[in-house]
Parts: structure tokens; sequence; C-alpha cells
């Protein structure tokens, strides 16, 4: 059997390759859990010590925030103090592999949480930011708290890392309809989303990381 492994996917062959991999018994949380360890690895790669760096990681309610909690998890057993800023109320949590992981924080002295739906009265003194906010859910014109999260992100200085997309950036044409963050670096999961290299002035750097899908999700998919 061939596979194609360069070949650029549309979201909704991601997201066919992820319930095929879901439904062969590779589960979504173990997926996301790959997602997490493997971005952290890129930020201890740059920042060595992350006792001395001030990590901020946005988080939004749907899975792209779930990677997100990932990272923040494995921040902390690299001894980071991470703040985690959820962008909502954890009952709306969208899915139970998310929620899973954002109750694992709840119960972490090692990370800082901040609930919120202002986002804009953050005092945002970080090094590194991780950008969980949206990934290929994205829709439409940009709600709040995500549009204020968005800009606030913009407005600072720190090193920005984008989870799987930079949120704003609509993965499949690489077109920001509204906003979006700059990211330094994106680190996207599986394979290239087809609108990326488009967009890469939004994505900066881009690493394409895999996170464990069997090859065969892609059959009936990609081959
Ligand atoms: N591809 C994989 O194998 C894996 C991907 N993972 C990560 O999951 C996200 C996609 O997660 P999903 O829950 O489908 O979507 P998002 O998190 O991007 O969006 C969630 C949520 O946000 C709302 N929304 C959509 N558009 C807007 C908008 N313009 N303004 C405000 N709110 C908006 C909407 O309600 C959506 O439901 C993927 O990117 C990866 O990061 C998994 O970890 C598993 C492996
Ligand atoms: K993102």
């Amino acid at each position: 059997m061939k596979f194609n492994i360069d070949m650029e996917i549309t979201v909704k062959q991601m997201m066919q390759i992820e319930e095929n991999g879901h439904q062969m018994g590779f589960f979504r949380k173990l997926m996301m859990e790959n997602a997490g360890a493997i971005t952290t690895r890129h930020i201890v790669e740059r920042y060595p010590d992350l006792r001395s760096v001030k990590i901020f990681v946005f988080a939004g309610l749907g899975n792209n925030g779930g990677d997100a909690f990932v990272v923040a998890r494995h921040i902390a057993a690299f001894d980071g103090n991470p703040t985690v800023v959820l962008l909502g109320n954890p009952d709306k949590i969208k899915t139970e592999e998310a929620n899973s992981n954002w109750k694992i924080l709840e119960k972490m002295n090692s990370i800082n949480l901040i609930i919120t739906s202002d986002p804009s009265k953050i005092m945002l003194d970080a090094d590194v930011i991780v950008d969980g906010i949206l990934g290929t859910g994205i829709y439409g014109k940009i709600r709040e708290p995500y549009s204020s999260a968005i800009d606030l992100i913009n407005k600072s200085n720190a090193f920005k890392l984008s989870v799987d997309v930079p949120s704003g950036l609509d993965p499949d044409t690489g077109i920001v309809h509204d906003k979006c963050v700059k990211a330094d670096l994106t680190i996207t999961y599986h394979k290239m989303k087809i609108g990326m290299p488009k967009g890469q002035d939004m994505c900066g750097t881009i690493v394409v990381e895999k996170i464990g899908i069997p090859p065969e999700a892609e059959i009936g998919v990609l081959s």
C-alpha cells in the first residue's frame, strides 16, 4: 500500500482521517495528547529552562483549546509555570477530551488559571504565547471574546506559537476573513492544511508534526 506523505489536505479530509483513526481505536484524546506533547517540545527547544520563561496559553472552548491545555500540562512537567487563559465558561467546553484535560489543570497548582470573557483586561507580560483559540473548526467573523484575545496577543512582542493553525486563518484558503493571530511558529498536525502555505505571513514557520494517527486512517480519504 502506498501513502502520499507530502500531500496537503483540506479540513474536511483531516476530519475524516481523524474520525477513521478514532474508529480504529486511536482515540481523539490520544491524538490531543500527542499534539500537545510534540508542540511543547518546540517550546523547550527554544527555551531549555522553562522556569524563567513567562508563558501564556490562550485556549478556546473547542479541541484547539484542548490541545493547548495539554501543552500547558507538559510545560508544567518541564518545570514551567504557565498561565492558561480560558476564553469562556468552563461549563461550555465543547468536547469530552478537551474537558477532561481542563479538569486536570484545575488540580494543578503549578498552573495559573484565568477564566475570562474579557481578555482585554489581562496584563500580558509574556515571553511566549501559545495560541490555542481556534483551529480547523473556524467559521465566519471572529466573535468575542476570541476577537479581543487575538487583538491582545498581536499587541505583544512575545514569541507566538500557534496550535495547528493561527487563530483566524482559514486553513482551506489561507485567507484571513476578519483578524488573525500573527504567529512566529505554527505546529500543524498530521499533514499540511492546504491553505496554510498561502497564509504563511500569518503562520510564520510551519512545522508539520505527526500525532500517531495510523496511515490506514487515510484509506478512502487520500488513497
Ligand atoms: N486533526 C486532528 O487530527 C486533531 C485535531 N485536534 C485539534 O482540534 C482542532 C479542531 O477542533 P474543533 O473543536 O473542531 O474546532 P476549534 O477548536 O477550531 O473551534 C471550536 C469552536 O469555536 C467556535 N468558533 C468557530 N468559529 C468561530 C469564530 N469565528 N468566532 C468565535 N468562535 C468560533 C465554534 O463553536 C467551534 O466549535 C484542531 O485545529 C486541532 O488543534 C484534536 O486535538 C485531535 C487531533
Ligand atoms: K490556534
